[in-house]
């Protein structure tokens, strides 16, 4: 098991963010956490990479607690995110931006930096070639020395999940990174996310691109209202009752806004 969530609670002064929600995922699986809007979702990743630490429960990684670790820790240990909001160095390159998210994993010290010692020159060239490696991967290669905020939107995103990678994430938590993109944007990252998966790389995908979801997860946990409504595969959560309902209530409160 590489994620057991048990029990996890979080209020925050007075907001029940979550209830008691629990789930586990396994080696190699791409899983979507679902809900409308303000259902726990990123409070739930906040949870997992210790933004916050939740108010009861347990968040057990490959066997190994993380209760009490900080943020860095958490990185270290292979768990990685990306965030709703585009979050680059907008005035460094591709390149640049892929480096600074390796560099949990760097070894060199201080005073080797400072004096260039022969280790901080290999380290270097490793992270260089690290990058260059991920860039490929996530399919920008090509714009490695252009500067982060001259790629296009689709661009800026793979960027995102591309400085995830280069900390050699086990666990890659994605936080609706289909947001605003075209279909085609869409398509090349149902393309990426395969890709991911296809390295070893175990995926939590938050996403309100239903098609993409169903078509990308094997399994998906269904929030509302800070609790677990469902889960299972992609075509029982899509006829399950209390999550259409939960969909549905949206909708009508929209049409009833509109
Ligand atoms: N730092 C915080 N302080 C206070 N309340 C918060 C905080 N973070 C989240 N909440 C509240 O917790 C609830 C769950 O929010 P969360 O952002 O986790 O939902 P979500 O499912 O990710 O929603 P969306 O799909 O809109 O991003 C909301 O009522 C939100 O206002």
């Amino acid at each position: 098991m590489v994620l057991e969530v048990k029990k996890i609670s979080k209020n925050f002064g007075g907001i029940q963010a979550l209830t008691d929600v629990s789930f586990s995922i396994e080696q190699g699986e791409v899983i979507g956490l679902i809900g409308p809007n303000g259902a726990g979702k990123t409070t739930m990743f906040n949870m997992i990479t210790a933004m916050f630490p939740p108010s009861s429960g347990e968040i057990i990684f490959m066997g190994k607690s993380l209760s009490g670790l900080k943020p860095h820790e958490i990185t270290k240990l292979g768990i990685c995110r990306t965030f709703q909001n585009i979050r680059l160095f907008s005035d460094l390159t591709v390149r640049e931006n892929v480096m600074v998210g390796n560099h949990c994993r760097l070894t060199t010290g201080v005073w080797q930096s400072v004096f260039r010692t022969k280790h901080q020159k290999q380290e270097e060239k490793k992270v260089l070639e690290k990058a260059d490696e991920i860039l490929e991967i996530v399919g920008l290669l090509e714009h490695s020395q252009t500067i982060a905020k001259n790629l296009s939107y689709g661009q800026q995103r793979r960027l995102e999940i591309a400085r995830a990678l280069a900390s050699d994430p086990k666990l890659l938590l994605l936080d609706e990174p289909a947001a605003g993109m075209n279909e085609k944007e869409t398509n090349d990252l149902f393309d990426l996310i395969t890709k991911i998966k296809s390295l070893g790389i175990t995926v939590l995908l938050i996403e309100h691109d239903m098609p993409l979801v169903m078509r990308i997860c094997s399994r998906l946990v269904v929030l509302n209202f800070g609790e677990k409504i469902a889960e299972g595969t992609p075509d029982s959560i899509q006829t399950n009752k209390e999550v259409i309902e939960a969909y549905l209530g949206v909708e009508e409160e929209e049409e009833e806004l509109a």
